[in-house]
């Protein structure tokens, strides 16, 4: 039997990082996608394939275990239906797993990912055996929420192996309000394990697709009633989601009323961003850009203050203003991905010569669409 998911990608339009400390942010779906293909044996050839098989498409890489030493390794403290953490013991008995796979050195940041599929594999599936093919548009470690793309992808698949009513042949298709519900507090498990402390909105909006605004776990759909165009400039400066969380965890220890107001301050924005995309006022688009344009100035030197920006970011900032447009981080920052607002009446050679400038460091630009479908699954 095979099953297929995909998961998008996201951008933060605002409220990273203050959005773990409690504060609302915005997010997109957009789309580039992560890919996972299922194959489990047939149930008469499965005694003689007894493993659990990861492959690596895009990165040539596979990774194999034998059901008897997942077994051996992994307590078996699971329950197919409440989704639970992964506690440290499991999380160190997973590592050894992991480890003698001898993972290249140069993609050891993939460690975690490795380990998180092991947990949500045995967790959801139990010890099957089966391969799982995975494939990405998304750059990894990037801001456009690689690893929330990657749970929840991984996630569908292995919920939509036991749906009984399999309607074959039909394409993509979303999953029903329960599963999707279900996958996303397995997919926020699986971010715990690489993010350390997610605030939960990269697998949500993945999950759900469309825009949010997002705060302490409660989600709002919002329906955008003006254009939003954003060009995506990826740094290319590796950074990772976990530490940078960190980071600005310990700054709050360090400095508690100072970071208060900060993401207090944040919290407006994000309000605020939401009421003008969603506002059905006369006002006008240009009007309605002024004021995103600022708000995500704002957001960046807040952002900055927090301490994950980077100085590459900052060369993609200072050269789009150069042409007039502003940019901002998304994502977890320290490098990675910066969006760039595409007001509707900047014209395409503006634009075109700001990408040309942008290439011309090593930056790679893109365009994505905005606020598109959540997760699905194909039979
Ligand atoms: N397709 C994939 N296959 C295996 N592991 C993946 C995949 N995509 C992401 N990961 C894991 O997620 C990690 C990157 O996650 P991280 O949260 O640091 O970045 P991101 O999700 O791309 O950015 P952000 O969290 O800022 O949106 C990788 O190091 C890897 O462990
Ligand atoms: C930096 C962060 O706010 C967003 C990463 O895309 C982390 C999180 O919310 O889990
Ligand atoms: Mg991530």
């Amino acid at each position: 039997m095979e099953v297929k998911a995909r998961a998008p990608g996201k951008i933060i339009l605002a409220g990273e990082h203050a959005v773990v400390h409690g504060s609302t942010a915005v997010a997109a779906a957009i789309d580039l996608y992560t890919y996972v293909t299922l194959r489990l044996p047939l149930q008469s050839a499965a005694e003689n394939n007894d493993r659990l098989t990861l492959q690596l498409k895009d990165l040539s890489l596979e990774f194999s275990w034998s059901v008897a030493r997942l077994k051996e390794v992994i307590p078996f403290d699971s329950n197919t239906s409440t989704p639970a953490s992964c506690s440290g013991d499991t999380l160190k008995s997973i590592a050894v797993l992991v480890e003698e796979q001898n993972i290249p050195e140069e993609k050891i940041w993939l460690s975690s990912g490795i380990s998180t599929f092991l947990w949500l594999y045995t967790s959801i599936r139990g010890f099957s055996p089966a391969t799982v093919i995975i494939t990405t548009e998304l750059p990894y470690g990037s801001g456009l929420g690689s690893s929330a793309a990657f749970c929840v992808a991984l996630t569908s698949a292995l919920i939509a192996s036991s749906i009984s009513d399999k309607t074959r042949g039909e394409g993509w298709c979303s999953l029903d309000e329960t599963n999707l519900e279900l996958l996303n507090k397995w997919a926020f498990e699986g971010e715990k394990i690489i993010h350390g402390k997610p605030s939960g909105i990269d697998n949500t909006v993945s999950a759900y697709g469309n825009m949010i605004k997002f705060c302490s776990g409660e989600i709002t759909r919002l329906q955008s009633n003006m254009p939003l165009r954003m060009l995506i400039t990826n740094t290319k400066v590796g950074r990772n989601t976990k530490a940078l969380v960190s980071g600005v965890s310990e700054r709050t220890v360090r400095h508690p009323d100072a970071m208060k107001s900060v993401f207090n301050a944040v919290d407006s924005i994000s309000k605020e961003l939401a009421a003008i995309i969603q506002s059905k006022d006369e006002v006008s688009v240009t009007e309605k850009e002024e004021s995103i344009k600022e708000l995500m100035e704002i957001n960046q030197g807040l952002l900055q203050s927090m301490g994950v920006s980077h100085s590459s970011i900052d060369t993609v900032i200072r050269t789009t203003l150069k042409h007039k447009l502003t940019s901002k981080l998304t994502g977890a920052g320290g490098g990675g991905c910066v969006l760039t607002l595409l007001p509707t009446v900047v014209s395409g050679t503006v634009v075109d010569k700001a990408v040309e400038e942008l290439e011309s460091y090593g930056f790679q630009c893109f365009t994505a669409s905005i606020g598109g479908n959540g997760a699905e699954i194909c039979f």
